[in-house]
C-alpha cells in the first residue's frame, strides 16, 4: 500500500503522524511511504531521517493525499477537504461530534475515516487517545499555573502556596487519563486537588492511587457548583467517547469564581465542557477573559511539546497503521474489534453512533456497511 504522511497545517501543530522508526516498520512490511517536505521538522525529524528509512519525500500536499492511506495528527481543516476522494483511508484524530462540515465532507466523498480517538479496547480504554491525554493533562496544570501569575492576567496565586499561606485550589472535572495526569502535576506542585467524576468506581481508584491526598466528589451540578466556586484553577477533563462533551459548568458558576481564576478546558476538542467557552483558541492566542476569569481552550495542546508528543503518539498509532496497510481496511477491521470502533465514516455513512446522534444523521454499523459492500 502507498501511505502518505501530510504536514500538519493547524496553528502551531508541530506533531507529525510518523517517525523514521514508523517509516521503517511500514517499509519492512513492503509498503511505500510518501512524506510531505519538512513534515517532521517541528518534531525534530528531517527529510533525510525519513529518506534513510526508505521514505520518498514529496513537495506537495496533493501528492501525499493521492496515497491509498493518509496519516495525519489533527482533523483536516477546510482547505484540505478538496483532497478527499472515494475509497481513501484517512487515519487521524477526527473529533467529529463538534464538526458537522467535516463530517459531511467525509460522507460526501466516501472517505474511510478512522479516528484515533474512538479506537477502543474491550476494557473501555482508548489506546490512541491515551498518550495525548497524558500529555495534555500534565500540561493543563503547567499552563494554568502560568496564567495564574499576575503578568498573564491571573489572580497572583502560587499553586503550592508557601508555609503559612493557603495552597492553591485545583478542581478537575473528569477523573480519566487527563484528570489523573492533571492531579499528579497539581499534587506535585503542592496544590489542594479536588476531582469530580460520575463514575464512583473511578473515584475509589483515584482515592487509592493518590492515597487519600485528593478530595474526590461525585459529579453532579450541586457538587460542581461548590467546587468551581473555590477553584483557582479549573480543568475540564470529561469525555463520553465520540460524543459532544457535556456542558457541566454553567455561566452562573463561572460568574461565582473569583476574578483572575483560570479555566483550562482540555475537553474543547469534543466541543468543550464549560458554558462560557464559546470558541476554540490557538497556541498563538490561547486565552480570553470572560466574567474576569481566564479561559484557555486550545484543541491541540500536545502540539506545543511536539517531540514528546509525536514519539508518544506514534508508539501507539503505527501498529494499527501497519495492520491497515498489510490487510487492507476491510480485513483489518474484521480482524480487530478495537480498530473497527475507530471507523467513524465509511461508504458515505456515519458508523459511530455518538457522532450520528450529535448531527442527527442516520447511523449504520461498520459491520453492516462491510456486509453490504461484499
Ligand atoms: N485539548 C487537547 O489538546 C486534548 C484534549 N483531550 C481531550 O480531553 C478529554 C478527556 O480525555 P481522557 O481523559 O482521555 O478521557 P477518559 O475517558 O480517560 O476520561 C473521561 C472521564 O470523564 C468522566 N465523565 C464523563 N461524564 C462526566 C460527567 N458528567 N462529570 C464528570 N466526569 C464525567 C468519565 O467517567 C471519565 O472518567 C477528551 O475530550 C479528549 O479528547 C485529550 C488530549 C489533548
Ligand atoms: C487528542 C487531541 O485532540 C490532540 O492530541 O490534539
Amino acid at each position: 500500500m502507498i501511505v502518505g504522511i501530510a504536514k500538519e497545517i493547524k496553528n502551531n501543530e508541530n506533531r507529525v503522524a510518523i517517525t523514521p522508526a514508523g517509516v521503517a516498520a511500514l517499509v519492512q512490511n513492503g509498503h511505500s511511504v510518501l512524506v510531505e517536505n519538512n513534515a517532521g521538522l517541528g518534531s525534530g525529524f528531517t527529510n533525510e531521517d525519513y529518506a534513510a528509512q526508505g521514505a520518498k519525500i514529496v513537495d506537495t500536499a496533493a501528492e501525499v493525499w493521492a496515497a491509498e492511506m493518509v496519516m495525519k495528527v489533527k482533523e483536516p481543516l477546510p482547505s484540505e477537504y478538496g483532497h478527499f476522494r472515494e475509497g481513501q483511508i484517512l487515519f487521524t484524530y477526527l473529533h467529529l461530534a463538534p464538526e458537522p462540515e467535516l463530517t459531511r465532507a467525509l460522507m460526501e466523498k466516501k472517505v474511510i475515516a478512522i479516528a484515533y480517538e474512538t479506537i477502543q479496547l474491550d476494557n473501555g480504554a482508548l489506546p490512541l487517545l491515551m498518550p495525548m491525554s497524558e500529555v495534555a493533562g500534565r500540561m493543563s496544570v503547567q499552563i494554568g499555573a502560568q496564567f495564574l501569575e499576575k503578568q498573564y492576567g491571573g489572580k497572583g496565586v502560587l499553586l503550592g502556596g508557601v508555609p503559612g499561606v493557603p495552597k492553591g485550589e485545583v478542581v478537575v472535572i473528569g477523573g480519566g487519563i487527563v484528570g489523573t495526569n492533571a492531579a499528579k502535576m497539581a499534587l506535585g506542585l503542592g496544590a489542594n486537588v479536588t476531582i469530580l467524576d460520575v463514575n464512583a468506581d473511578r473515584l475509589r481508584q483515584l482515592d487509592d492511587l493518590f492515597q487519600g491526598r485528593v478530595q474526590t466528589l461525585i459529579s453532579n451540578s450541586f457538587n460542581i457548583a461548590n467546587a468551581v466556586k473555590k477553584a483557582d484553577l479549573l480543568v475540564g477533563a470529561v469525555l463520553i467517547p465520540g460524543a459532544r462533551a457535556p456542558r457541566l459548568v454553567t455561566e452562573e458558576m463561572v460568574k461565582d469564581m473569583t476574578p483572575g481564576s483560570v479555566i483550562v478546558d482540555v475537553a474543547i476538542d469534543q466541543g468543550g465542557s464549560i458554558e462560557t467557552i464559546d470558541r476554540i483558541t490557538t497556541h498563538d492566542n490561547p486565552t480570553y477573559e470572560k466574567h474576569s476569569v481566564i479561559h484557555y481552550a486550545v484543541a491541540n495542546m500536545p502540539g506545543a511539546v511536539a517531540r514528546t508528543s509525536t514519539l508518544a503518539l506514534t508508539n501507539v498509532t503505527v501498529p494499527y497503521a501497519v495492520q491497515l496497510a498489510n490487510k487492507g481496511y476491510a480485513q483489518a477491521i474484521r480482524d480487530n474489534k478495537a480498530l473497527a470502533k475507530g471507523v467513524n465514516v465509511i461508504d458515505g455513512k456515519v458508523s459511530y453512533k455518538a457522532v450520528a446522534d450529535a448531527h442527527n444523521l442516520p447511523y449504520a454499523s461498520v459491520e453492516e456497511v462491510l456486509l453490504v459492500k461484499n
